[in-house]
């Protein structure tokens, strides 16, 4: 990822993705729904649909692991992927990342990555968790969440990274890290990137609380940008794209990488001490009995 000075600031020392890859079928390139030229070709992988637009130099990225895009290691694998291969095309400065899954943007953790696996499944897991997250941190493009489902926990961090958040409108849409409701705790650069964008207070409260905010709550403490008609999510997410594109690259990645790379640098520097911290953590008995309570409870929820 080369700024427009030269300079990189993407994480050099992060996991080769494709090493993690089991079983998926990225690469692929098809022509989008009445597509023709190179500008309206798809490509992307079983659980990320890509729809560049050459013209405009946005790519809309699409989660679609059903029902609920749970962050299994699969999906992290292939966002990684996804994003890496626009970041290295010249042609695109931005990506809108929204769901094709109805009513839920991103689920969070895929909780059967981590109940009744073992400790080395769990590291796995964990460091693919971090590099999505850095990479999109630190992404040299423009980021856009287009939040058209509920975003909890693991979601709400996946849009946090992104660089603006607009909100469908609806009530059942909530959006928020609701660890401590699992028996859980956020890591440091989770809770690092929620003060950056809510400030210290409400975070505090926010965290401890574990509060999933409806849309008006969630514009109201500054953790979306805009909230809108669900109809119009997509729309107001290019608008705002075209709003920060409207800056040159050069001088809005340098801004970004100030504000963003001591939050980074911190977990880049204690990466392995966070990997067996949150593995110790997950892996223990009690942990791992809320865990298991907690996913029966969202399946006996169903009907
Ligand atoms: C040191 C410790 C560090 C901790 C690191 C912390 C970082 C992140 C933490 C997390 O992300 S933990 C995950 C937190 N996520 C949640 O609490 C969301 C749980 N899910 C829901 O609330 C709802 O599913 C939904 C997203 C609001 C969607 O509701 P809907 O009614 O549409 O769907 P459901 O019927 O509830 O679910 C369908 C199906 O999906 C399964 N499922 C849901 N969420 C998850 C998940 N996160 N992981 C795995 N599976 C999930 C759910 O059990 C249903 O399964 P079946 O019954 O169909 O088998």
């Amino acid at each position: 990822m080369a700024l427009a000075s030269g300079v990189r600031f993407a994480p050099r020392a992060l996991l080769r993705p494709w090493a993690l890859l089991r079983g998926t079928t990225l690469g692929r390139t098809e022509p989008a729904a009445g597509g023709g030229g190179d500008g309206a070709r798809r490509f992307g992988s079983q659980r990320v649909l890509v729809e560049p637009d050459a013209a405009s130099g946005v790519a809309v990225m699409k989660l679609r692991n059903p029902p609920v895009n749970a962050l299994s290691l699969e999906l992290l694998t292939e966002l990684v992927i996804s994003l890496e291969k626009l970041e290295n095309d010249k042609t695109f400065r931005g990506i809108i990342l929204t769901s094709d899954c109805p009513r839920v943007f991103c689920a969070g953790l895929d909780l059967t990555e981590i109940c009744g696996r073992n400790p080395a499944h769990c590291a796995e897991y964990w460091k693919a968790m971090q590099e999505l997250w850095l990479r999109m941190y630190l992404s040299s493009l423009v980021l856009v969440a287009a939040i058209n489902g509920a975003c909890p926990a693991g979601g709400c961090i996946i849009a946090l990274s992104c660089d603006c958040r607009v909100l469908a409108d609806n009530p059942k849409y909530r959006i928020g890290l609701n660890e401590t409701l699992l028996g859980i705790i956020a890591p440091f650069w989770l809770k690092d990137t929620y003060v950056n964008t809510i400030g210290h207070r409400a975070s505090e409260q926010a965290l401890q609380l574990g509060s999933l905010f409806p849309p008006a709550e969630a514009l109201q403490v500054g953790l979306v940008d805009q909230v809108v008609p669900e109809d119009q999510v997509q729309s107001t997410a290019l608008s705002e794209m075209a709003r920060w594109l409207a800056v040159p690259d050069h001088a809005r990645q340098l801004t970004k990488n100030m504000m963003r790379k001591a939050t980074a640098d911190r977990l880049l520097r204690q990466r392995d001490a966070d990997t067996q911290n949150f593995v110790s953590f997950v892996c223990r008995d009690s942990i791992q009995k809320s865990l298991q309570a907690y996913l029966e409870k969202l399946r006996q929820r169903k009907g």
